[in-house]
């Protein structure tokens, strides 16, 4: 068997807008959305085992291994392959926790694609975002790697083509958990829905913004301090947020002028992920 490493992008995403159009039953949130990648992210590490074992040989601060998404996710590989292969995986951590940039939505679906890769399993794109959809509504969209409208609860995806601006994403110090926002009474939802022709020409705003600032006084803050120098808006559930620039140099010259202690970074928008972009071309 060829033991060779196999080193693979995991990248976040933005929520261009997030409209919260309803909700179902069981609780989760009808959404519409616009995902689009950054050519930033963490990177994981693969090595093939021929014992079956899997092991993150990484700890994540806080999060216990059997509930890292990433353990969960080549689990749920294996067991549904029927693979007798294993993988050793190691984590570069660069992608904030919590901060609604899909860290660990995108490190599940690398999981999955590139094990699936490595132990040629050949599930297929459908049946790995399928698998990907137990793990986290945001799994699947980092499965099919194209920048996307979506739908439903964040599982009903529509491939679409958008500019491709460089942007500042600002990571205001705090993390923001998902499900606390959702069931906060204050959320609004009742949104009607739009079409992607009405937002190409009207845009769209982020719904669970006005109860996230009123939770957290750190991101009004840097909401209101980045509003400076272009329009912010924020991504998922929060915190982090983000302006668009037509080039780097445009956007590297505002993360200078912002307090030093705030942390953030420059990334290019890409309709196709990072992953999907180096897998394509090795094949
Ligand atoms: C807000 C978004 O980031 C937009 O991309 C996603 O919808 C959230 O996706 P995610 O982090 O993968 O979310 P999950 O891990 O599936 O769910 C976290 C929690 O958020 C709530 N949740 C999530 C997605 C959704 N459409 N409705 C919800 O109500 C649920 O209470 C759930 O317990
Ligand atoms: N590999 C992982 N990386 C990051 N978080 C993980 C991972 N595995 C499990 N988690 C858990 O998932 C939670 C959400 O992490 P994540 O980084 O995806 O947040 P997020 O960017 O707000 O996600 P989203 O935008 O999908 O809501 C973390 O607080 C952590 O408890």
């Amino acid at each position: 068997m060829n033991r060779a490493t196999l080193s693979l992008p995991a990248p976040a995403k933005l929520n261009l807008f997030l409209h919260i159009t309803g909700r179902r039953a069981d609780g989760y949130h009808l959404l519409q959305t616009l995902f689009q990648f950054l050519d930033h992210g963490d990177t994981l590490h693969f090595t093939p085992r021929e014992d079956g074992q899997i092991r993150l040989l990484t700890e994540l601060p806080g999060v216990a291994a059997e509930d890292n998404l990433i353990l969960r996710a080549a689990r749920r590989l294996q067991q549904v392959s029927g693979t007798r292969l294993g993988a050793d995986i190691v984590l570069d951590k660069r992608l904030p926790m919590g901060g609604g940039i899909g860290g660990g939505s995108s490190d599940a679906a690398t999981t999955l694609v590139g094990l699936d890769h490595l132990w040629q399993t050949d599930l297929g794109e459908d049946r790995l975002a399928a698998l990907g959809l137990e793990l986290g509504a945001d799994v699947p969209v980092f499965v099919r790697g194209r920048a996307a409208w979506a739908e439903g609860v964040g599982e009903q995806l529509t491939p679409v083509e958008v500019d491709e601006p460089w942007y500042l994403v600002v990571v205001p110090p705090c993390h923001v958990s998902t499900a606390e926002i959702f069931s906060d009474e204050r959320l609004t939802r009742d949104t009607t829905p739009i079409t992607l022709a009405a937002f190409r020409e009207h845009g769209g705003r982020n719904d669970c913004l006005p109860v996230v600032t009123a939770r957290y006084p750190e991101i009004r803050n840097t909401l209101i301090l980045l509003n400076k120098f272009c329009e912010a808006k924020m991504t998922g559930t929060g915190s982090c947020l983000f302006g668009a620039f037509p080039n780097e140099r445009e956007a590297d010259k505002v993360r200078a002028r912002l307090p030093a202690t705030l942390q953030a970074f420059v990334a290019k928008g890409c309709n196709t992920s990072p992953l999907h972009a180096l897998l394509n071309k090795a094949t």
